[in-house]
């Protein structure tokens, strides 16, 4: 039996209110994310995708509509509240890390995260072991750049180690958006198959917005289409598995 997560009902957002700009986002948008899913997310630039992201997270407050979590309503929750149960990667590396911190000063940060004792040396000499273990699962040689400012390492390892900085304490919600994006082809491909394992292996909940159509097909249990600020496919099981590259580029040309 599948458990919903979060609900989002209705959902508009308006940007630039008042002025010969003013625009309509999301439109009435209803989306249900079930424990356990990880959904892909395509469509074209400017079509949502972001901006759903953003109401998730916080960023950006709804016009009208509701968010709920676990039944609960958020919809006026600040962006800082909504950290306990959410993590967001982005397309950046230089997001989500401290450049001047180690790798592994950055991972206990992360583990410490909504702790009130501070980042004490004598922790993280504790926590090494635990913390490299950790940084092994990214399997691209992390776990070897422990004591690597972050600032240091290549954009694949520190676009890893956000991943691993957003799932250390498993949010009941991961938003991925576009993370691989600014990575080279194989490195991408590397960190989206790690993404995919981790993902799997945390039984995860997950949101992944990416521009190729090979990827969205690949990955996730479920597929959606967001077009001009509404959902016009939403597909899981035989239906997912069923829809071809072709079919998908075709809800492009519409
Ligand atoms: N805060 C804002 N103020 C004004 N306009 C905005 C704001 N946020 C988003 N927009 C506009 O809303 C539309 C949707 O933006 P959004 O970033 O969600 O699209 P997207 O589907 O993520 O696009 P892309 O694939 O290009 O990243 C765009 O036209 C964008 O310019």
């Amino acid at each position: 039996m599948t458990k919903p997560i979060l609900e989002i009902k209705n959902a508009t957002t308006v940007v630039n209110k008042g002025t010969s700009s003013e625009t309509q986002i999301l439109k009435a948008l209803n989306l249900t994310i079930n424990e356990g899913d990880f959904i892909t997310i395509v469509g074209a630039n400017g079509a949502g995708k972001s901006t759903l992201f953003n109401i998730i997270g916080g960023n950006l407050s709804l016009d009208s509509g509701q968010i709920l979590l676990h039944g609960q309503d958020i919809s006026k929750e600040s962006e800082e509240s909504r950290t306990r149960f959410l993590s967001r990667v982005f397309q950046d590396p230089k997001l989500g890390t401290a450049p001047r911190m180690t790798v592994a000063e950055n991972l206990l940060l992360a583990k410490k995260r909504g702790d009130s004792h501070g980042l004490r040396s004598r922790k993280l000499k504790q926590q090494l072991p635990e913390l490299t273990e950790f940084a092994g699962k990214m399997k691209n040689g992390l776990e070897k750049r422990m004591n690597t400012a972050t600032g240091n390492l290549s954009g694949g390892q520190r676009q890893s180690l956000s991943f691993l900085m957003a799932t250390l304490k498993k949010p009941d919600i991961l938003l991925l958006d576009e993370h691989t994006a600014a990575l080279d082809p194989k490195t991408s491909r590397q960190l989206l198959i790690t993404t995919d394992e981790r993902i799997r292996e945390d039984h995860l909940t997950a949101l992944m917005i990416t521009h190729h159509l090979e990827d969205a097909l690949t990955y996730g249990n479920r597929l959606i289409v967001l077009t001009d600020g509404k959902i016009v496919a939403d597909l899981t099981g035989n239906d997912k598995a069923a829809l071809t590259l072709e079919k998908l580029y075709s809800y492009f040309e519409e």
